[in-house]
C-alpha cells in the first residue's frame, strides 16, 4: 500500500517528534475545548449540557485489511464509526482523541495519510482533535478513537426507551457496506492469484464507498431538531439491522414486527448481492457497517417522519412476549436472529483456515 512512496523511518523522529509532526495542522474550533493537545489531559467545558463519551477499537486483520483499504480512508472511517455512536444518543460530537499503535512496517508517510483522513473527517463534522496516544505495536496497526459530544438533558435518547406501538424507523439504506466488502474481497483474491489483473470495481462506486468511506448521520440528528422529532429509542447500525433491533428490544423490554419489504436497500446493493448469490435482505439484516440510525418514534410523530425521504418506516414495536419478528415478502413470519458480525467469530474462522 505504501511500497512505492518515500519512506521516512519513524525512529528518525522519535515518539515526540512524530506527535509534533502529526499534530502541527490540528486546529481547535469548539467553544467547549478549553485545552487540546499539549498537556497531560485535555480540558473541556460543556456548561449545562450532558456529556457523551464513546470509544471503539479498530485492529488490522480483524476490522480492516490494508491490502485494499487506503490509509486515508481508514483514518476517515475510524473517526466516522466513532462519531456515529454520539449521534446515536441524539447528541452532537465536538471532540475526539485519536490513538495509534504502529508496527515497524509503517513509515512516517503512512501515518501521515491516516492522520490526513482523520483530520478531513474532523473538519467536515466540526470536531476538534484534542489528544490521543502513540505507541509501537509488535504486530499490525491498531487505531482507537474516543469521541466526545453533548446533548440537552431532555433530548438524550437511549436504547431502552422503545414503547409498544412505536414506529420502527431507519435512515438511509442498508447492506451496501457488506456487499462492498464482498466485492473488495473478491478483487483481492483475484489479485493474489494473478497480480497482473487490475481490480474491476467499475460502476460499483456507491457500495465501495459505503464500505471504505462511511458517513455518520449527524444530518439525521439535525433533522430531528429541525422537525421536532424526539425518538424514544435509538442505536446506530454497526453490526447489522437484526442485531441492532434486538439490542433495542432487549434494552426496552419490548418486541417488534419488521416488514422485509420495507427494508431500504439501494438498487446497486441489491443487484450486486444477487450477482454474488447473496440474499439482499440477509446483507441488510446481518452485514453491518452501514452506520445508519435505527430509532423508534411514538405514533403521534408519524406525520413528521412519513415524508422524510431519507427515513424509512420498517415496522413497529410490540409487547415483549410477541418477540422480535420479521414478516417476509411472501407473508411468512420469522423470528429475528442476531447473526450480526462478531469480531471473535471472525478470529475463530481465521484460526481454522
Ligand atoms: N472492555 C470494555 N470494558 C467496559 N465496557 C465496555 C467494554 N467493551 C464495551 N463496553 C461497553 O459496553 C456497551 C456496549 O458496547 P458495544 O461495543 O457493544 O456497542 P457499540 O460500540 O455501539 O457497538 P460497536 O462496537 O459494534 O460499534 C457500551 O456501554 C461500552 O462502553
Ligand atoms: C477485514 C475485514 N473484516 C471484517 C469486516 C467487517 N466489519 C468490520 S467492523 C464491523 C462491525 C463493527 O465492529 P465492532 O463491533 O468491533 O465495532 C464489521 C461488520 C471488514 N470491514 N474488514
Ligand atoms: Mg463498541
Amino acid at each position: 500500500m505504501f511500497d512505492n512512496k518515500d519512506r521516512t523511518n519513524i525512529s528518525e523522529l522519535g515518539e515526540f517528534g512524530l506527535i509534533d509532526y502529526l499534530t502541527k495542522a490540528v486546529e481547535i474550533n469548539q467553544p467547549s475545548s478549553i485545552k487540546g493537545i499539549g498537556d497531560d489531559a485535555a480540558v473541556l467545558d460543556f456548561s449545562n449540557k450532558q456529556t457523551l463519551i464513546s470509544t471503539d477499537l479498530l485492529l488490522e486483520g480483524i476490522h480492516f485489511d490494508l491490502r485494499y483499504v487506503p490509509l486515508k480512508h481508514l483514518g476517515y472511517k475510524a473517526v466516522q464509526v466513532n462519531l456515529s455512536d454520539i449521534y446515536a444518543m441524539n447528541g452532537i460530537a465536538s471532540q475526539i482523541t485519536f490513538s495509534i499503535g504502529l508496527s515497524s512496517k509503517f513509515p512516517l508517510e503512512a501515518v501521515e495519510e491516516i492522520y490526513e483522513g482523520a483530520l478531513i473527517a474532523c473538519k467536515k463534522f466540526n470536531v476538534d482533535l484534542i489528544g490521543g496516544d502513540t505507541s509501537a505495536s509488535a504486530q499490525g496497526l491498531v487505531i482507537s478513537v474516543t469521541s466526545i459530544g453533548h446533548v440537552d438533558k431532555d433530548k438524550v435518547v437511549y436504547r431502552s426507551g422503545a414503547k409498544e406501538g412505536d414506529l420502527l424507523c431507519v435512515s438511509g439504506d442498508l447492506g451496501g457496506a457488506y456487499v462492498g466488502l464482498q466485492l473488495l474481497e473478491r478483487e483481492k483474491q483475484i489479485f493474489l492469484e494473478n497480480p497482473n489483473i487490475q481490480p474491476d470495481l467499475e460502476g460499483k462506486d456507491y457500495i465501495v464507498e459505503r464500505q471504505l468511506k462511511p458517513e455518520s448521520r449527524k444530518d439525521i440528528v439535525e433533522l430531528f431538531e429541525t422537525y421536532g422529532i424526539q425518538p424514544h429509542a435509538m442505536i446506530d447500525v454497526s453490526d447489522g439491522l437484526a442485531s441492532e433491533i434486538i439490542h433495542i428490544c432487549k434494552a426496552s423490554n419490548v418486541g417488534c414486527k419488521l416488514y422485509e419489504e420495507k427494508i431500504p436497500i439501494d438498487p446497486m446493493t441489491y443487484e450486486t448481492a444477487r450477482e454474488f448469490g447473496l440474499d439482499p435482505t440477509v446483507c441488510a439484516l446481518s452485514g453491518g457497517e452501514d452506520y445508519e440510525l435505527l430509532f423508534t418514534v411514538p405514533q403521534e410523530q408519524y406525520d413528521k417522519v412519513k415524508n422524510q425521504l431519507d427515513i424509512s418506516i420498517i415496522g413497529y414495536i410490540t409487547e415483549e412476549n410477541a418477540g422480535c419478528e420479521m414478516v417476509s415478502k411472501s407473508g411468512h413470519v420469522h423470528s429475528l436472529k442476531a447473526q450480526g458480525w462478531n469480531a471473535f467469530e471472525a478470529e475463530d474462522q481465521q484460526n481454522e483456515e
